[in-house]
């Protein structure tokens, strides 16, 4: 998948994405990290192509994405977003079920042994029947995996998927998501607010200001506190933590 001088820019608002060239890693992790307003979401939207480019182009497979039906782009790729459509009487296998609409053409024709592997993967199984209001932040957001999973996509995108979590769950989350990417074989894109995270995680990551391309890189190549004091604006220091390693922090008072 890659993106070859792409600009963007939303309707009525100025250019936001310029001359961005950029390969995702087939098979690694992948985080975008940046300033807010930086333009990482609407990276995800373009390589997705759920937005499409005022010039340039995005390419899956060596062929535009825009040439893909969007039936053939959701069994290649799944997105767990932060904006979740409101699914107020669903059970959790019932939202589970709607991943599977790329491979039916009817949610009723879905059998819950169709979606159990997917539950067993996020350990929601015991859970399959409840309303998914029901269940907690870290459960649902457990739920997002399961759907995006059921895709059976090549690329797991997501979207700040560590936000409203504790650590414990933050740090469980990033530990199923190296094992779907090791044991699965997926290519994972996600946006990340947490630097250290993002670092820790990653095979490789973008670093982006105002819609440029900044800096592609591994975690040791990003590691520089030049570099990340002037994307973020901020005075950064890379410290070293025994048994760690690196630690980025922001020297704000
Ligand atoms: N649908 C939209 N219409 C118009 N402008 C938009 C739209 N979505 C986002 N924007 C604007 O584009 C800019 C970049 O937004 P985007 O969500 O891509 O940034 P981001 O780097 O993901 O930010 P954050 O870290 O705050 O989530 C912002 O100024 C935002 O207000």
């Amino acid at each position: 998948m890659e993106l070859k001088h792409v600009n963007y820019g939303y309707p009525g608002s100025g250019q936001l994405i310029t001359d961005f060239t950029a390969s995702v890693p087939t098979g690694q992790i992948l985080s975008i990290i940046g300033q807010n307003g930086a333009g990482k979401s609407t990276l995800l939207k373009l390589l997705m192509g759920s937005l499409s480019p005022s010039s340039g182009v995005v390419e899956l497979d060596g062929k535009p994405i825009s040439t893909l039906s969007s039936r053939k782009r959701a069994a290649k790729i799944a997105l767990v977003s932060q904006q979740h459509q409101i699914y107020d009487e669903m059970t959790v296998k019932e939202v589970v079920k709607t991943g599977r609409l790329p491979f039916h053409s009817l949610l009723a024709t879905i059998t819950d042994a169709e979606v159990r592997p997917f539950l067993e993967t996020v350990n929601l199984v015991q859970a399959m029947d409840r309303p998914l209001t029901s269940l907690s932040g870290g459960q649902q957001q457990r739920v997002w995996l399961a759907t995006a999973l059921a895709q059976e996509p090549t690329y797991l995108f997501l979207d700040e998927p560590t936000t409203y979590l504790d650590i414990r769950y933050q740090h469980d989350l990033m530990a199923l998501i190296r094992k779907l990417n090791v044991t699965q074989h997926l290519t994972v894109v996600m946006v990340l607010h947490d630097i250290n995270q993002a670092l820790k995680i990653s095979d490789q990551l973008w670093l982006i200001k105002q819609g440029q391309l900044v800096k592609a890189g591994t975690p040791a190549e990003l590691l520089d506190e030049q570099l990340l004091s002037q994307a973020f604006e901020l005075p950064i220091k890379i410290v070293d933590i025994e048994k760690y390693g690196p630690y980025v922090i922001q020297l704000t008072a």
